[in-house]
């Protein structure tokens, strides 16, 4: 496969590492310094374009792959503001995208068993739960696009959880936390590759799930394997559609 490179900072340079390990080709890298290279031309040279760029140039980079016809891989994080727009876009223009916060095994297993967690602990009303996130200081958004689906599978399968808010450490946090209302807290830690916690807590005891990313290998691989998935298909898919642990 012929792969555009949307974003070749810490992740896109892992990325490329994996898929010529793989068998595939580098034919465009697009970082600040060449965006003018990021063109309908030179996107139609590649079958594929992975896009793990900046929260700000996520939507340009999405409609240019639209405007070239080009199945894209979006690994970027901080645009899942407009999600429903790309997606109704997507779907209207016959494009093809497959989007994930993490596209690591180890987050995905996490993401489903979070899920089920919810649903057992609506038994157990006297633990309150938390979601905890840390990363390395050079992240622009917060919190993190991992912690934001872990709290959107529990806001959708435990009762009385109905929105997340965030604190982010170091920034003031003055409000009271309502009990319908499910923290997330982020920290920006030297060196990070990516750690995420689900705390319940009640008087007596905390369960706590956990995951810990060693590198950033992990999301690189799944965002080649993504790619790899997402040949000759056509739609709006999510990372979850690949594992399908449903
Ligand atoms: N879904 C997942 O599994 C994962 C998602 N991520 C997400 O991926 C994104 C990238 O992460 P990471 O590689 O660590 O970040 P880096 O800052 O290391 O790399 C970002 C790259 O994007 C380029 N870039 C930034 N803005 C633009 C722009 N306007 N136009 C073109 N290129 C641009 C940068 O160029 P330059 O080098 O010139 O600055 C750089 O090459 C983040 O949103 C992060 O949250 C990260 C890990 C896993
Ligand atoms: O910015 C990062 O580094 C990461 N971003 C993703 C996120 O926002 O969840 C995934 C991973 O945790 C690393």
């Amino acid at each position: 496969m012929k792969i555009a490179l949307l974003g070749y900072g810490k992740m896109g340079q892992i990325i490329e590492r994996f898929a010529l390990e793989r068998g595939h080709e580098i034919v465009l890298k697009i970082n600040i310094d060449n965006q003018q290279e990021l063109n309908t031309a030179n996107l139609r040279k590649a079958d594929m374009a992975i896009d793990f760029s900046a929260p700000d140039a996520a939507l340009s980079n999405i409609y240019a792959c639209f405007d070239a016809n080009l199945p894209v891989v979006v690994g970027t994080t901080g645009w899942y503001g407009q999600l429903q727009e790309v997606k109704n876009d997507c779907l209207n223009r016959n494009n093809t995208l497959l989007y994930g916060s993490n596209f690591s095994i180890g987050v995905n297993l996490f993401f489903h068993i979070n899920e089920v967690m919810a649903r057992l602990m609506n038994n157990f009303p006297d633990y309150d739960v938390q979601v905890e996130e840390i990363h390395h200081t050079q992240k622009l958004d917060a919190p993190s696009g991992t912690a934001m689906t872990l709290a959107e599978e529990i806001i959708e399968n435990l009762d009385n959880k109905k929105e997340w808010v965030n604190e982010l450490e170091g920034t003031p946090f003055e409000q009271v936390l309502k009990n319908d209302q499910l923290l997330i807290t982020s920290q920006r830690v030297e060196n990070v590759p990516g750690t995420h916690t689900v705390i319940y807590s009640s008087e007596v005891d905390d369960i706590e799930l956990k995951h810990t990313a060693h590198s950033r290998a992990g999301f690189a691989l799944g965002a080649v394997v993504a790619a790899e998935w997402l040949q000759n298909k056509q739609g709006f898919y999510n990372i979850a559609d690949i594992f399908n642990f449903k």
